[in-house]
């Protein structure tokens, strides 16, 4: 693993400027202490389930907040969150017949890439908020000032949230058997709630079987649930690798897979060359213009054993251009033989400013793009492995559209995302119902 000095040589992009260097040693050299929030076993659990995944015997759900919160660590907003994505797996295991990997992207999604360094409002200009590991979101100077002291605030917040992730999916509450509980309120009202009380019913006869012919099997008990975020912050991310103790490995132990954003992902690049020490399960995202050779030396830099389940390809072209830019990725990459799981982010593609001002993505946009994917993969014979989404617990309005029709007016009901925009839990649950029936088609 190279040093930290060896990766800022390599001069990171989209890393905050300090103001005390000497503050930032101490906050790195603390993080070095805190124990692992993740095991290396476990991320080797996920690499194989994502080599499942790769073959097309497992589908991927990986979702969350664009940007977690340090405000956002409450029990509710974790429980509401974990909730939708459990809704969402049900659905697809049952309507799409397919075993669901179940990957929150929480627990450590705490930095943003930015377009800009600056952000300018009413003819004052201040740095852009970089996430809650960076600065503050709220515009003023003084909370504008990258603070390496968040660094620490960001792993005392992950370990929150996966404390209280793995004692919601070990305890009881993600017991089959609770399939009707994660149905309330607003959501049970709606069309698409309404539609996943049939499935629970369903659900529900089948398990009533099972007990009668004596099968209670653990699977049913419990889920196994995995964390991950872009591993942006060279700081952080290189203060919480460690050695693994069985394998002599490094492993990145913020969380169980990590990602490379489309803007840091230079085959030359800092973070490149950090990843491709780890022994994580990984991602990089790809965008429209990268290129069948881009992915190419990636997969053979990043995964130069051809590992199955070690490298996800998470591709974000936007509704408009999958269908024409996916393909000659995927055909090459396969035709080279190369082991990986394709993935599909319908959100970052698909973004516009509506007329009202806000950040918003088509929940159309984002329907298509998925059907997108799953069109191209079926037409070259290869395997659509999962979708990657941003998306709440909560009734937030910040995408457009969906069963509740939520217009450029609606947005300002609800608007609570700090970075993007995410689907709301009844536009989770409808996204959950189409995919599941593509799947299926499948
Ligand atoms: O979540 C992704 C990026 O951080 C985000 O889309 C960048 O947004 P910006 O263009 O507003 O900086
Ligand atoms: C920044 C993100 O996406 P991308 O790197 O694809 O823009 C993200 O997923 O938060």
């Amino acid at each position: 693993m190279p040093s930290l000095a060896d990766l800022h040589a390599l001069k990171p992009l989209q890393q905050p400027t300090y103001p005390d260097a000497g503050a930032v040693d101490t906050a790195v050299a603390k993080l070095r202490t805190m124990p692992p929030l993740v095991f290396a076993g476990e991320c080797d659990d996920l690499k194989a389930k994502m080599a499942a995944v790769s073959r097309g015997e497992a589908f991927l759900l990986q979702g969350g907040d664009c940007a977690e919160t340090f405000d956002g660590v409450t029990a509710d907003n974790v429980r509401n969150k974990l909730r939708v994505l459990l809704q969402m797996a049900v659905v697809l295991t049952y309507a799409g017949s397919m075993p669901v990997v179940k990957l929150g992207r929480l627990a450590g999604q705490y930095a943003k890439p930015r377009s800009s360094d600056m952000e300018t409002r009413d003819g004052v200009t201040l740095p852009a908020y970089r996430g809650d590991a960076v600065n503050g979101f709220d515009f003023t100077p003084e909370s504008r000032i990258p603070d390496p002291q968040r660094l620490l605030d960001v792993y005392n917040a992950s370990a929150a949230t996966l404390n209280l992730v793995r004692a919601f999916v070990t305890g009881g509450y993600a017991d089959l058997r609770q399939v009707h509980t994660w149905n309330t309120d607003f959501v049970k009202t709606s069309p698409a709630g309404q539609r996943y009380e049939v499935l629970a019913g369903e659900i529900d006869k089948a398990m009533a079987f099972m007990s009668a012919i004596g099968a209670d099997p653990e699977e049913l008990r419990r889920v196994d649930f995995y964390s991950s975020h872009e591993a942006l912050l060279m700081e952080y991310e290189h203060a919480m690798t460690r050695i693994d103790s069985r394998t002599e490995q490094p492993y990145n132990v913020s969380g169980h897979f990590v990602w490379i954003g489309e803007r840091t992902r230079q085959l030359d690049g800092a973070h490149v060359e950090y990843f491709r020490h780890l022994r994580n399960p990984i991602g990089v995202k790809l965008g429209p213009s990268a290129t069948a050779d881009d992915a190419l030396a990636l997969a053979h830099k990043l995964n130069p054993q051809n590992e199955a389940g070690r490298l996800t390809f998470i591709t974000r072209f936007g509704a408009g251009k999958i269908r024409d830019g996916l393909p000659g990725l995927v055909e090459k990459v396969t035709a080279e033989g190369v082991s990986v799981a394709w993935v599909c982010d319908p959100m970052h593609g698909n973004t516009f400013e509506s007329s009202t001002g806000y950040k918003t993505r088509r929940f159309d946009d984002v329907v298509d793009e998925v059907q997108g994917f799953f069109d191209v993969h079926r037409a070259l014979g290869t395997v659509p492995g999962g979708i990657l989404v941003e998306m709440t617990g909560d009734d937030v309005t910040e995408c457009i559209g969906g069963g509740e029709e939520i217009d450029e007016e609606g947005l300002a009901h609800r608007y609570e995302s700090v970075v993007d925009p995410r689907l709301n839990r009844v536009q989770s649950l409808e996204l959950a119902f189409l995919v599941a029936e593509m799947l299926r088609k499948g």
